[in-house]
């Protein structure tokens, strides 16, 4: 169903404020094995799509060098993890190469609905958790074109000891089977189509018919002044009975 919100801003020539859709926030969600480059990709599809929110997770692992609290991930203790689990806080969370992971839910719910655009970069597990709550997210799994070149990036990013990188990389071949979950397949050999690719599925995914700004409509070609009264059956556009494509 098409969702309007009372919150949203349409702007005109005369008001300034940004263009807002009057519809709630896409959930994008990327999962990829570690050392493909999924880091790398989310921060450029941040920076170079406007209306993206980069949800921050919050981690019982060690901060790595270079990334910092609230930056890259909330760092914490498992104790405070356990208690933000008991109090229901999480939209998912799961256990991932020995440590706790967790997307906070209040702040993703606030972002989509106020129409902003939310990406999640999680493990399988986490994105198998929000397809039973979310319907409507989008699903896009990035893989390296092999594992040779997966085992030189995890070694050249150097932030894992060896037997870290090995227990990755031995995580793959069952990782590689959730492919069939996503709707969308990215192999990131070339950085710079890796990202025109992903930019693509995010712009169509906004462009689905089922995401249409039914205000605009409305506002531009139902409601217009001189649209005669009667010549469509308005009740029934705005309550969102047009029928929907995938
Ligand atoms: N389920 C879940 N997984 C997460 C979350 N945040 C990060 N992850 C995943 O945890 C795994 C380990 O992440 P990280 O420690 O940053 O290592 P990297 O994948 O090697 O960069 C990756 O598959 C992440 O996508 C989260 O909030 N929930
Ligand atoms: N297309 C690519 N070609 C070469 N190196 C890449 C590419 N994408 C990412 N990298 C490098 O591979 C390493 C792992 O990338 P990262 O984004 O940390 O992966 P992930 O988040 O999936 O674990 C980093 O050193 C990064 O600079």
């Amino acid at each position: 169903m098409i969702s309007t919100m009372s919150t949203s801003t349409t702007s005109t020539a005369s008001d300034p404020r940004p263009y807002v859709p009057e519809r709630r926030g896409i959930l994008f969600i990327i999962s990829a094995p570690s050392g493909t480059g999924k880091t790398t990709l989310c921060k450029q599809i941040t920076a170079s799509v406007p209306g993206i929110w980069h949800s921050v997770s919050y981690t019982t692992r060690q901060p790595r060098t270079g990334e910092e609290h609230g930056r890259e991930y909330f760092f914490i203790e498992e104790k405070i993890f356990q208690d933000m689990v008991a109090k229901n806080e999480f939209m998912e969370y799961a256990h991932v190469y020995g440590n706790w992971y967790g997307t906070p839910r209040k702040a993703l719910m606030d972002k989509m609905e106020q129409g902003i655009d939310v990406l999640l970069e999680i493990d399988v597990q986490g994105a198998l958790q929000i397809k039973k709550k979310v319907q409507d997210a989008v699903y896009i799994f990035i893989l390296p074109p092999s594992m040779e070149t997966l085992r030189t990036r995890l070694q050249s990013r150097a932030s894992d000891t060896p037997e870290e990188i090995q227990r990755r990389l031995q995580k793959v071949k069952e990782e590689v089977w959730s492919f069939r979950e996503y709707y969308y397949i990215v192999r990131n050999d070339n950085l710079e189509q890796s990202l025109k690719e992903l930019q693509s599925v995010f712009l169509a995914e906004r462009l689905k018919t089922k995401r249409l700004d039914m205000h605009w409509l409305e506002q531009n070609f139902i409601l217009e002044k001189e649209s005669k009264p009667g010549d469509r059956d308005q009740s029934s556009i705005a309550k969102g009975s047009t029928a929907h494509h995938d």
